[in-house]
């Protein structure tokens, strides 16, 4: 069995519709996913806001890596240039943890670094996994709870926008 958790992102174009995008060509039936979150950009602060969320997938076929190369096929899809460190983007797949895999590789690093500091990732995942942990740092809520508020206040559902069929 191998279970990805798996955050996306897009902040230019058609955002509602390369998160779809994603959802739908991850292949398996999704084991969960997320609302639709509008959050705050981080990291570069003047770009547009993204919509983010998180799902999760089990397929017993797929390794860490062949998840790495499921989630950048799909950012090709949906037309990704690579630009700027942490700037606008169509589509952005990211792997937050496979199976409790760890990775140094500067290509797939694993859990993902950035993880314990994104409201846009901890609160979608938290809301299909109340009770997640983020192996070697933790219970996920306990992540959230270290964050600043303006941080988790920047992290607001679209209910009116949906991944699910
Ligand atoms: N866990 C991971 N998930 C996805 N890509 C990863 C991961 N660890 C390392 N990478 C590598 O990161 C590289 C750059 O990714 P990307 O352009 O999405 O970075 P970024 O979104 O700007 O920043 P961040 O990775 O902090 O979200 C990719 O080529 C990929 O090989
Ligand atoms: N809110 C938010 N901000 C970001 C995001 C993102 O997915 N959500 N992705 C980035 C590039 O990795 C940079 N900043």
């Amino acid at each position: 069995m191998s279970r990805a958790v798996l955050s996306l992102g897009s902040n230019l174009g058609d955002r509602h519709g390369f998160l779809l995008l994603a959802v739908r060509g991850l292949g398996e039936p999704l084991t969960a996913v997320s609302s639709v979150y509008e959050t705050a950009p981080w990291g570069v602060e003047d770009q547009p806001y993204f919509l983010n969320a998180v799902c999760v997938v089990d397929d017993p076929a797929r390794d860490h890596w062949a998840w790495l190369r499921a989630a950048q096929a799909l950012e090709a899809a949906a037309g990704r240039v690579r630009e700027q460190r942490w700037g606008p983007r169509t589509l952005d797949v990211d792997l937050v943890t496979v199976d409790g895999v760890a990775s140094a590789e500067p290509e797939l690093l694993l859990p993902h670094p950035g993880t314990p500091d994104r409201a846009s990732v901890l609160i979608p995942w938290l809301e299909i996994e109340p009770g997640a942990v983020l192996p070697g740092h933790g219970r996920v809520d306990a992540l959230l709870r270290a964050r600043p508020a303006a941080d988790r206040d920047g992290v607001l559902p679209r209910a009116d926008l949906s991944l699910r069929d």
